[in-house]
């Protein structure tokens, strides 16, 4: 069996006062993946990272980093893990260059061994290596947060929000240095809340809602879950039972007269599912339409997982 970039068992946290953000969560992300971590606000993403990174004790579980139990061997554990957190965080008074060689001092990479003129390099900070961090611009910061976190050359980089308020251009940025890292063989866990930012760059993504595991996909099965639209229709006499049709996916009778029918947007319209339903006989008095969006992958993933 391959080893896994980190291994989560049974993690579950409560903090004290009583609130529980992670409940029983298990999960892998395998090596050599871009592995996304989906959830709204408040889900608990940030909790599990902090766990990872040793900022927070769990409550219950296990939880290993490129092989190493983050109990049994933390110093190995933390040295596998670069981790960008959500706050930029660092001295504004240091230039560039002496942030990356304090951090490098920090995890005890040897001055030979430093990559601090590479790392600013790939991250476009070159020219700014001598400049007070704190006349940097917001992107180059963040630039500078990610280039940060790789100075001890991890296997595994994470990138919690790493797009939170940022703006396109520098998003791309970002985004091609992921996939450059990817390239060489770094694992990247990152965590979003937005499904098309996922969905654009990793191999897999997990979905993690009020602290449970709701899904743990290949992108592109996920991806399918979020071409599932709805559509539902009034229609002009009672109806005994629902019409069938080969272009509907689901369609349910939650009225008399009011049909709620899936379907997916990538195989048809929703002109076609109405004609389906006048193919049936039935007039359509009324139709409102719903769009999947992360939302209801979540509903749907929810209702699959209760049964
Ligand atoms: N130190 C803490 N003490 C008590 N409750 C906390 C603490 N930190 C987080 N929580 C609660 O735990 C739950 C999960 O929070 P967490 O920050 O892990 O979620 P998240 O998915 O990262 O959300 P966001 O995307 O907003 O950061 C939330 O209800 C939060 O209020």
């Amino acid at each position: 069996m391959t080893e896994a970039a980190i291994a989560i068992e049974h993690l579950s946290k409560t903090y004290a006062g009583g609130k529980q953000a992670l409940d029983d969560v298990t999960f892998v992300v395998p090596r050599g993946q871009i592995f996304g971590l989906l959830g709204p606000n408040g889900a608990g993403k940030s909790t599990l990272i902090n766990i990872l990174a040793g900022l927070v004790n769990k409550t219950a579980g296990t939880a290993s980093i490129w092989g190493f139990d983050i109990d049994a061997h933390p110093r190995n554990a933390k040295a596998s893990i670069g981790i960008v957190n959500q706050e930029i965080t660092f001295d504004p008074f240091f230039s560039p260059a002496e942030t990356l060689d304090i951090a490098a001092g920090l995890y005890g990479v040897k001055k030979a061994d430093r990559r601090t003129m590479e790392l600013l390099r790939a991250m476009a900070l070159e020219d700014k290596a001598h400049a007070y961090a704190r006349t940097l611009s917001g992107g180059m910061k963040r630039r500078l947060m990610v280039a940060k976190a790789m100075v001890h050359s991890p296997p595994v980089l994470v990138l919690d929000e790493p797009t939170a308020g940022v703006d396109i251009e520098l998003r791309q940025q970002l985004w091609a240095y992921v996939r450059h890292l990817n390239d060489q063989g770094v694992t990247v866990v990152l965590t979003t809340h937005y499904l098309e930012e996922a969905e654009q760059l990793c191999d897999r993504i997990a979905i993690i809602n009020h602290g449970r595991l709701i899904a743990n996909e290949p992108t592109r099965a996920l991806v399918g879950m979020a071409q599932e639209k709805q559509v539902i229709v009034t229609v002009d006499r009672d109806v005994a039972a629902a019409p069938s049709a080969a272009c509907f996916q689901k369609i349910e009778l939650i009225g008399d007269r009011v049909l709620a029918i899936t379907y997916r947007k990538d195989q048809v319209n929703a002109g076609e599912v109405l004609a389906a339903i006048a193919g049936s006989g039935l007039g359509v008095v009324d139709v409102s339409t719903k769009e999947a969006d992360l939302e209801d992958v979540f509903l749907n993933l929810t209702r699959a997982s209760n049964g």
